[in-house]
C-alpha cells in the first residue's frame, strides 16, 4: 500500500493524545489499532504515547524485567542476558503474532535485535563499573518503550496507518544545566515533545513515554507513571483537545467494579476528586501529571481500549465558583456556562481502599514537649523516607497509617529512634477506606451514616480521618473487611436508590469538541 493510500493524520483537525499502557499494548495491539486510533483518525489527528510492553500483569512487564537485568548486572550475574533474551523473544513473538506483512515483519526484527544489542552493552558497562549511574538507569529502562513504540509503530502500518516511530529519549539536551524541575522546565520539556512530533506533518507518531533522561533521573524523579506523564506534557505542547488515558475498564466508577458488582460509571469527576482516588487507591492518574493538563485547561479523558465507543470518563474541573472567582477553593470559571454542572444530590462521589497499610501507634514517654514530640516524630520519618497516608495527632499520641510494603530496613532503623519518644504499638494488614467526592463539603451527617454502616456490618475502626480538602473522609479498617466494607458503603451511601433523584450527567454534559468521543 503507498503512502498516499494509508490513513494519515489531517492537519484541519484537533489534536488528542492517546496514552496506552503496558498491559493494554501486550493484550491488545490489534484493538488500539483498529478500534482506536484508527476511528479516531476520522475526526482527529492522533498521536500515540505508549509505555513498556506487558503481557497479563504490569509485574511481568518490561519495564520490570529491565530494572532487574540492571540489578543482575550490577551483582554481575550471568542472568541478565537471560532477561534480555525473554524480552526480544517476546517481541519478536509479538510480531509474527500481530503483523501480517513480511517486509515490516523484517524490518522491525532488525530493530528489536539493534535495540537488545544496545541493551546489552549499557548492562555490560554497569557489570564492569559494578556501578549503575541514573543516567545509564534511565538508558536501560527506555529500552522498554523504545521496543514497544516500534512494535506499535509495526501494527498500525500493517493495519494501513502512515505510523512513525518517535524515540522521545533524547529530546533533552544532556548537557545543559537544570537549576530545579520547575515549570519552565516542564514547559521546555512540552514545547520539545511538540515540536518532535509536529515535524512529523501528517504522519500517525508512535512517542515513547519515556522522554530521556532529566536531571536526577526520570525513574526518581517521575516515578513509574512517566509514560502518562509524557502524554500529558505531550498534550499540553501540543494544544490538544483532549489526553486520552486508555485502560482496561470503562473509566472510572463508583467504587472498584471488580470488587463492587453494582459500581457505576461516573461520566465526569473534579481533578480534586480524581487525586484523591489516585492517592487512596483507584489508581486514576498521578496528580501531579493531572494539574500539567487541567492547568492548560485540556480535559483528560479515562478510556476502555475493550470498550472504545463508550464515553468514558471525563476529568476536568466543573464550575464551582459563582462568579468566576479565584479564590480557594474555588477555581476561576473554566467551563463555558452551558456546561455548568449543578449536582442535585450533596452524597459521594466514589468509595475507595488503599490496601497493606500498616498503623504505627506512638503513645510520648513525656520526656520531651509535646511540639518536640511531634517535631521529633517527623524528623524520623522524613530521615527515613517514609510517607504517612493518614496521621491523627494529641498532645501525648499519635496514629499513623503508612504502606506496609515501605523498606523494611529503613522501618525497623526508624522504629529504633521512634522508640526513645515513647512506647510503639504496630498494627500490620491494615486498609485505608475513603469516601470521596466534593459535595461532601455541605453535606451533614455523611460520616455518621459511614461509620454506622461499617459498625452495622460488625467492622471495627482503627483510625479515622476527615481529610483537609473536606472532599475525603477515610478510615482503617483491618484488610480482611475491604471488599465487604466497600460493598456496603457503596450500598448505604453511593446507589441510586439511596440518593435523591439526580439529572443524568450525560444530559447535563452538552458534547463540545473538546468532549470529543468516538
Ligand atoms: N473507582 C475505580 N474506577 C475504576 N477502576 C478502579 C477503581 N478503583 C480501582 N480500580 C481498578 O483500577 C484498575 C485500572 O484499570 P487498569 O486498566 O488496570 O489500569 P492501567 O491500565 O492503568 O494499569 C482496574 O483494575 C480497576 O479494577
Ligand atoms: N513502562 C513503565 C511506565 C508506565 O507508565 O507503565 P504503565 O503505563 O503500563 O503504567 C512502567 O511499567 O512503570
Amino acid at each position: 500500500m503507498s503512502t498516499q493510500e494509508k490513513l494519515a493524520n489531517n492537519p484541519v483537525n484537533g489534536w488528542v493524545v492517546q496514552k496506552f499502557g503496558g498491559t493494554s499494548i501486550g493484550k491488545f495491539p490489534l484493538k488500539i489499532a483498529v478500534d482506536v486510533a484508527k476511528s479516531y483518525l476520522q475526526k482527529k489527528r492522533v498521536v500515540l504515547v505508549c509505555s513498556a510492553r506487558s503481557t497479563d500483569t504490569k509485574a511481568e512487564g518490561t519495564t520490570n524485567r529491565l530494572i532487574r537485568a540492571a540489578e543482575q548486572a550490577m551483582k554481575q550475574h550471568s542472568t541478565s542476558y537471560d532477561i534480555v533474551n525473554a524480552i526480544e523473544q517476546d517481541h519478536v513473538q509479538a510480531t509474527h503474532e500481530f503483523i501480517g506483512d513480511v517486509s515490516i515483519q523484517e524490518r522491525l526484527f532488525k530493530e528489536i535485535r539493534h535495540d537488545c544489542a544496545e541493551l546489552e552493552q549499557y548492562l555490560n558497562a554497569i557489570r564492569i563499573l559494578t556501578e549503575i549511574s541514573p543516567r545509564t538507569r534511565d538508558l536501560v529502562l527506555g529500552m522498554g518503550e523504545r521496543l514497544s513504540c516500534r512494535f506499535m509503530a509495526g501494527v498500525l502500518q500493517d493495519q494501513g496507518v502512515d505510523a512513525e516511530y518517535v524515540d522521545m529519549c533524547h529530546i533533552l539536551d544532556e548537557h545543559k544545566e537544570w537549576k530545579s524541575l520547575d515549570a519552565s522546565f516542564y514547559s521546555y520539556v512540552a514545547s520539545q515533545l511538540a515540536s518532535k512530533v509536529t515535524v512529523l506533518g501528517n504522519k500517525v507518531p508512535v512517542v515513547t513515554g519515556f522522554f530521556g533522561m532529566i536531571p536526577g533521573s526520570l525513574l526518581s524523579q517521575i516515578g513509574r507513571g512517566y509514560t502518562d506523564f509524557c502524554a500529558a506534557l505531550l498534550a499540553v505542547g501540543l494544544a490538544a483537545d483532549e489526553l486520552q488515558i486508555w485502560k482496561e475498564v470503562d473509566g472510572i466508577f463508583t467504587a472498584d467494579p471488580r470488587k463492587v458488582p453494582t459500581a457505576r460509571l461516573l461520566p465526569l469527576i473534579t481533578p480534586e476528586e480524581a487525586a484523591e482516588l489516585t492517592y487512596y487507591g483507584s489508581e486514576v492518574i498521578h496528580p501531579f501529571t493531572m494539574s500539567q493538563v487541567i492547568s492548560a485547561r485540556i480535559p483528560i479523558r479515562i478510556k476502555n481500549v475493550g470498550n472504545p465507543g463508550a464515553p468514558g470518563t471525563v476529568i476536568f474541573p466543573d464550575t464551582i465558583s459563582r462568579h468566576g472567582s479565584a479564590t480557594p477553593p474555588h477555581p476561576p470559571k473554566i467551563m463555558p456556562d452551558d456546561l455548568e454542572y449543578e449536582s442535585a444530590h450533596k452524597g459521594p462521589t466514589a468509595v475507595t481502599i488503599k490496601d497493606t497499610i500498616m498503623v504505627i501507634n506512638i503513645n510520648s514517654n513525656r520526656k520531651i514537649s509535646s511540639h518536640g514530640f511531634l517535631a521529633s516524630i517527623f524528623a524520623i520519618f522524613d530521615k527515613y523516607k517514609l510517607a504517612v497516608d493518614l496521621i491523627i495527632t494529641s498532645e501525648v499520641h499519635v496514629s499513623m497509617a503508612l504502606n506496609q510494603e515501605s523498606d523494611e530496613a529503613s522501618l525497623q532503623d526508624a522504629f529504633v529512634e521512634l522508640r526513645r519518644l515513647g512506647t510503639l504499638d504496630v498494627l500490620h494488614g491494615m486498609g485505608i477506606l475513603s469516601l470521596v467526592g466534593k459535595h461532601m463539603r455541605n453535606a451533614v451527617g455523611i460520616s455518621g451514616r459511614m461509620f454506622n454502616t461499617l459498625a452495622e456490618a460488625k467492622i471495627n475502626i482503627e483510625m479515622i480521618s476527615q481529610g483537609a480538602s473536606e472532599i475525603n473522609i477515610s478510615c482503617v479498617i483491618d484488610e480482611k473487611n475491604a471488599v465487604k466494607a466497600l460493598n456496603c458503603i457503596h450500598r448505604e451511601l453511593l446507589e441510586p436508590s439511596t440518593l435523591p433523584e439526580v439529572p443524568s450527567h450525560a444530559s447535563l454534559v452538552v458534547e463540545k469538541p473538546w468532549l470529543y468521543s468516538a
